[in-house]
């Protein structure tokens, strides 16, 4: 097949790990920077040029879009889609899982295990947000966080409404969660292609901090899930509607909940952890499943 890699940059361990999985299995790959194409609006006619040459109709595009550029990136993928490319995360997939409004709004609808989580804008209010969530403790996110920054930890009640006051003094949006306490700092990262879990981690915190973060000191080791968690993964991504995704899991006293569901997984800290070819069965899965203008939406909306 002729497949296209969307990424930023080629050298990244994951983006080198899929381009010689589907090297090794007899395709062609080209690696194309999203941000240096050009979409040519055009009627009827969609293209895009990239180094001076319109792109070709690849049979498929394995789209890597960083959180900063979804906007554009985004843009172009939806392009390709237009053009009858087989997208293994669609263009809206990736946008509705870059709001965790919206995702955890999906989610919910789909009966999946969540987090009490409460959304505000006026946090006025404090008392009220934590009542809806059953009081202190409780994790305090911004919306825009990543990496484990800007999640933070209300212990107390009196903590917990100066933290939200805090972020109402700076205007931005945050949610509220109940804190998982029973979790001990762990979650499950289970990575889900098509409709399996094909490999899953534990993620550590560093000692004393409840965030499993390896960006912020943690480490990790591959774990068995339960049938249960492996439905909850498989249903999460389904929800997104997400072909290739990360899940993350906490494991709770009322069974296993979703914090966010990640469009572009990292594949060195699972591949090293399990000593699975994630990048392998992804190359798998797109050999099974790529059809011409195989989408959703078809980049419709
Ligand atoms: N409700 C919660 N209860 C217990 N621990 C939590 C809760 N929410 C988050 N955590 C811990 O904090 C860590 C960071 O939170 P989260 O994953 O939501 O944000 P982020 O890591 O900043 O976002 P991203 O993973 O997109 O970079 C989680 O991995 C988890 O260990
Ligand atoms: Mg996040
Ligand atoms: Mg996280």
């Amino acid at each position: 097949m002729n497949l296209a890699l969307m990424c930023r940059n080629a050298d990244l361990y994951s983006h080198k790990r899929i381009v010689d999985a589907a090297t090794s299995r007899g395709h062609e790959i080209d690696v194309v920077d999203h941000l240096r194409c050009y979409i040519n609006i055009t009627s009827l006619r969609p293209t895009v040029r990239y180094r001076g040459e319109e792109l070709p109709v690849f049979d498929a595009v394995i789209p890597r879009i960083g959180a900063s550029v979804t906007f554009y990136g985004t843009a172009v993928l939806r392009q390709l889609e237009m053009m009858g490319v087989y997208p293994v995360n669609e263009s809206v997939a990736i946008s509705r899982s870059r709001d965790k409004l919206r995702s955890l709004q999906l989610l919910a609808r789909k009966g999946i295990g969540l987090p009490v989580t409460v959304f505000a804008h006026r946090t006025s209010q404090a008392d009220e947000i934590l009542d809806m969530i059953g009081g202190a403790p409780v994790i305090i996110k911004l919306l825009e966080g990543t990496q484990g920054i800007g999640v933070v930890l209300g212990e107390t009640q009196k903590a917990a409404e100066s933290i939200i006051q805090a972020f109402g003094g700076v205007n931005t949006n945050i949610l509220v969660q109940e804190f998982i306490k029973e979790a001990g700092g762990e979650d499950i990262r289970c990575i889900v292609v098509g409709e399996k879990v094909v490999a899953t981690m534990k993620r550590k915190g560093k000692e004393g901090d409840f965030r499993s973060n390896i960006h912020r000191g943690g480490t990790a080791e591959k774990v068995k899930i339960t049938p249960q968690e492996r439905s909850t993964a498989v249903g999460a991504a389904k929800a997104m509607g997400l072909n290739f995704c990360g899940v993350d899991l906490l494991r709770s006293n009322h069974g296993p909940v979703v914090m966010e569901v990640n469009s572009s997984p990292g594949l060195e800290g699972i591949e090293r952890a399990t000593g699975i070819d994630v990048a392998d069965k992804l190359i798998d899965f797109i050999e099974k499943n790529a059809r011409p203008g195989k989408t959703k939406t078809r980049g419709k909306g």
